[in-house]
């Protein structure tokens, strides 16, 4: 394992930022601190004029899945080395089962396509249907394979989707266990009843696609789990929150002391959905994700709900299809494979369009691309944190750096870019992942197989001590 000294940068935590060199030794940082001498053998980075930062989390990426009839055109590898190129270090990918699968069988499905990440990886499972067994798997998941998180997907109805009985018995076991529920918040019943409206209404292109649905299909659903969530006293993380509504409704249960947290993507914080209108059906196609991009004007929101600490993460769904898939909606926009790409693109375009125009503060960047979800799923400060004993993650950042983002330069397999001819203002100049120097101003040295699964104990402390809602209320029949 090699040593790096990483001289003369502005250190970035969520706290604070300094001026500090940088030692990493096998993997793991052994000093930060001014005027440090290089160890012998040291490889020396210069970092003068450049911050050094955490390397970024991505808490929300989907490499090779198999969704709507066909698979992402991003594997493991392709993927997380796309992230190590974008200064991304770690991603939390999710096991989805199938309803009526296994869950651990499911679990041992995706560690196996995993194993040829280039960075750390980590996994959330999905709980896509009920059964005492599911319950019983769940506790093995968090007890012995370092779960710590559970999605719900309230969407894609004869799918995933996940009804009421579902969400209320793995949120309770989600409490019992330490556990995170988090969910995807879209109301599946009304998506498929307009989605059948739209396309009775003769429109069958992606502009179809926002139109079935609203901002209110996502708020229901965000209101819903919050309120199962707040009666069974268990905290609760909204992924790709995208409008408004959604957002309000968070705000709203924090306002009243409720543990929710938001989610936001990269691409809900600068695209609108202007985009489903576009002439050409693959350009409009590419954009089809979940949620969709909302009308100009939600993302200042978002963006607002960053700053003020009402939305916590970012991420970027990383779901790439390629046209020739996309195109399977070409008749009929709900048959389009659901999902865009972004993962080597999240921290520059969240820099450039949050840091350069002053939303958010360097330290506030490396929250919400990193200490947050580190925080969030119990792995800070492993990660998450430039710190003596934390791992060598880091991304050296050169805010005077220019790039233009394109397809044709880009590293995921993906062959659409949505951040496509944005020229951004900050760029990474080195990542460093597990201590080794993986990318460096252009170069990615990215290897196959390099990344590591990583577990995340459980919150036992604060989580399930907490008691059902019902427990603490009424403590007592009434003897009649
Ligand atoms: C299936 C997955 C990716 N696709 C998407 N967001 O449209 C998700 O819904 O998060
Ligand atoms: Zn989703
Ligand atoms: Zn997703
Ligand atoms: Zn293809």
């Amino acid at each position: 394992m090699s040593t790096l000294f990483i001289r003369g940068g502005t250190v970035v935590n969520a706290d604070r930022e300094f001026k500090a060199d940088v030692i990493t030794q096998d993997g793991k940082i052994i000093a930060v601190g001014e005027n440090l001498s290089a160890p012998a053998g040291a490889t020396v980075v210069d970092a003068g004029g450049q911050y050094v930062m955490p390397g970024g989390i991505d808490p929300h990426t989907h490499m090779q899945l198999p969704f709507m009839g066909t698979v992402t055109m991003d594997d493991f590898f392709t993927g997380t080395a796309a992230g190590l190129a974008g200064g991304n270090t770690t991603i939390i990918d999710f096991v989805i089962p199938d309803p009526q699968e296994n869950i651990l069988d499911a679990y041992k499905k995706w560690r196996g396509w995993a194993e040829k990440s280039a960075s750390d990886y980590s996994f959330h499972v999905a709980i896509t249907w009920w059964s005492e067994q599911v319950r019983k798997d769940m506790g093995t998941l968090v007890n012995d394979e370092g779960v710590n998180s559970f999605k719900h997907f309230m969407a894609y109805k004869n799918a995933i989707m996940c009804d009421d009985e579902t969400l209320v018995n793995s949120f309770k076991r989600s409490l019992e266990l330490g556990a995170m529920p988090t969910v995807h918040a879209e109301n599946g019943e009304l998506v498929y009843l307009l989605q059948k409206t739209v396309s009775e209404m003769g429109i069958k292109g992606p502009e179809g696609h926002p139109l079935s649905r609203p901002p209110m299909v996502e708020a229901e659903a965000a209101n819903r789990a919050i309120a199962i969530a707040d009666v069974l006293n268990v905290p609760i993380y909204v992924v790709h929150v995208s409008c408004v509504e959604a957002a309000e409704a968070i705000a709203r249960a924090r306002a009243r002391g409720q543990r929710v947290y938001g989610e936001v993507l990269a691409g809900h914080l600068v695209l609108d959905d202007s985009v489903y209108r576009h002439p050409d059906f693959a350009t409009a196609a590419a954009h089809v994700m979940s949620p969709p991009f909302r009308a100009a004007g939600n993302s200042e929101f978002l963006w607002r709900g960053l700053q003020s600490g009402n939305l916590h993460t970012t991420a970027t769904d990383h779901c790439t299809f390629c046209a020739a898939q996309k195109a399977a909606g070409k008749d009929d926009f709900t048959k389009i494979p659901n999902g865009c790409g972004g993962v080597e693109e999240r921290l520059a375009v969240i820099w450039d369009e949050g840091v350069n125009t002053g939303r958010l503060t360097p330290s506030e960047f490396v929250a919400v691309t990193s200490a947050n979800t580190a925080k969030l799923f119990n792995i800070y400060p492993q990660k998450g944190s430039v710190s003596v004993g934390a791992d060598a993650d880091l991304v050296v950042w050169d805010p005077a750096g220019t790039k233009t983002l394109s397809v044709k330069t880009q590293f995921s397999k993906g062959d659409f870019n949505i951040f496509e001819g944005r020229t951004v203002k900050g760029i990474p100049s080195h990542t460093v992942s597990q201590g080794e120097l993986v990318y460096v101003q252009g170069d990615l040295r990215a290897v196959q197989g390099k990344g590591r699964y990583i577990k995340r104990a459980p919150f036992s402390s604060n989580f399930a001590a907490s008691k059902l809602r019902a427990d603490t209320l009424a403590p007592t029949a009434v003897k009649r």
